[in-house]
């Protein structure tokens, strides 16, 4: 045999063959089945069980409204997802997309793991790394004076969510995926196309993990910072099914804000979303249903929402969105002129 095809690879990773690095591989085992028996002794194994998972950050499910159109994208999802296919749902700034995918997690019945994508996160926060130092003992007294005493100081790996979640075949979130560089995502390439995780960094045998039968994934972005911020790469694009969402109709919107809003508002609810509505419609900045259930809430604080009142309540809401002074000039004219046109029947 010679030398080069002693260098076979394997996932990229060389097989070893040459005598010393077979000594070495040995001498490595033995290591490994001293560090076991030593585990097995103390009783130091420790598992990354399912119990991890739900020690992660999870949002608490608000009453989550269904209706007609809620229900089918709910179904398009479903259908992808029981076929384990990753399913990336994408759509404007406050439509209800955490909140589907939430629902739908959840409803999966099994563990629900959540990520929430940043430009800082890195391969190592989605999959694990050597984080803490572990002292395995042993004390031998079997002749009573003589102490035989052996401690081996190795680096243990900490999981995270990502191999929590394949480990135990969970639902993962992975809200606004296209915030975090496309370089740390890479790891879900292979997750996604040959059911194995490879955990970068990680020594030995385990370093690759088998992707549960029932893991599945739900992605989130937003249809503006999308094309913005990270593209994603195309290749983990290409393994993505994407549903694009929109805003839903008035009555589901009516029947969202009904469902957050405590005691009474003001004024008629319908009134409030069809006037920010109409202002989804008229201006520059994206009004997403959160504004409506925000517009709603500051209704509750008065007994008659008038025009001024509503006119102030829309501006508030909508000011943090645009930058100047100017600006919040000219938003507040606008939502003057649609409450006139609208001829909301404020009471
Ligand atoms: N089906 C629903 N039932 C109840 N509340 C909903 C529903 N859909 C959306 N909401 C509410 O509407 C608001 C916006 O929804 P959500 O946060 O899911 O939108 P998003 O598209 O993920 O927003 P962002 O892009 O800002 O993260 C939230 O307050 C959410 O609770």
């Amino acid at each position: 045999m010679t030398n080069e095809s002693r260098k076979r690879k394997v996932r990229g990773s060389q097989i070893r063959s040459s005598r010393g690095d077979k000594k070495q591989g040995r001498s490595q085992s033995r290591d490994d089945k001293e560090i076991e028996r030593l585990e097995r002794q103390n009783g130091a194994r420790r598992q990354e069980s399912s119990a991890h998972i739900d020690e992660g950050f999870v949002p608490e499910e608000q009453s989550f409204v269904e209706t007609e159109s809620v229900n089918r994208v709910e179904t398009r999802m479903e259908r992808w997802l029981d076929v384990g296919r990753p399913t990336h749902l994408i759509g404007p700034t406050g439509c209800g997309k955490t909140s589907l995918a939430m629902h739908v997690a959840r409803e999966r019945d099994r563990p629900v793991v959540w990520i929430n994508g940043d430009a800082e996160l890195t391969t190592s926060d989605l999959v694990g790394e050597y984080a803490e130092k572990e002292r395995i003992s042993e004390r031998d007294q079997f002749i009573h004076n003589v102490v035989k005493s052996k401690d081996i100081i190795r680096d243990r790996w900490v999981d995270n969510p990502l191999t929590l979640a394949v480990q135990e075949g969970a639902t993962l979130v992975y809200n606004e995926f296209s915030r975090t560089k496309p370089v740390a995502n890479n790891v879900l390439l292979s997750v996604f196309e040959e059911g194995v995780l490879e955990l970068p960094g990680k020594r030995g045998k385990s370093r690759y993990v088998d992707v549960h039968p029932e893991f599945r994934t739900i992605l989130t972005s937003n249809s503006v910072e999308y094309a913005g911020v990270h593209e994603p790469q195309d290749a983990l694009l290409d393994r993505l099914i994407g549903i694009y969402m929109d805003f839903y109709d008035l009555d589901t919107e009516i029947e969202i804000v009904r469902a957050h809003v405590d005691g009474s508002t003001g004024t008629n609810v319908e009134d409030i979303v069809q006037v920010l509505r109409e202002l989804r419609e008229r201006l520059d900045i994206t009004v997403g249903t959160r504004a409506a259930i925000m517009a709603a809430e500051g209704a509750t604080t008065v007994d008659t929402v008038d025009q001024a009142v509503l006119t102030d309540v829309c501006t508030d809401v909508l000011a943090s969105k645009v930058a100047q002074r100017s600006d919040v000039r000219e938003l507040r004219e606008e939502i003057e002129s649609a409450i006139d046109d609208m001829e909301v029947g404020l009471s």
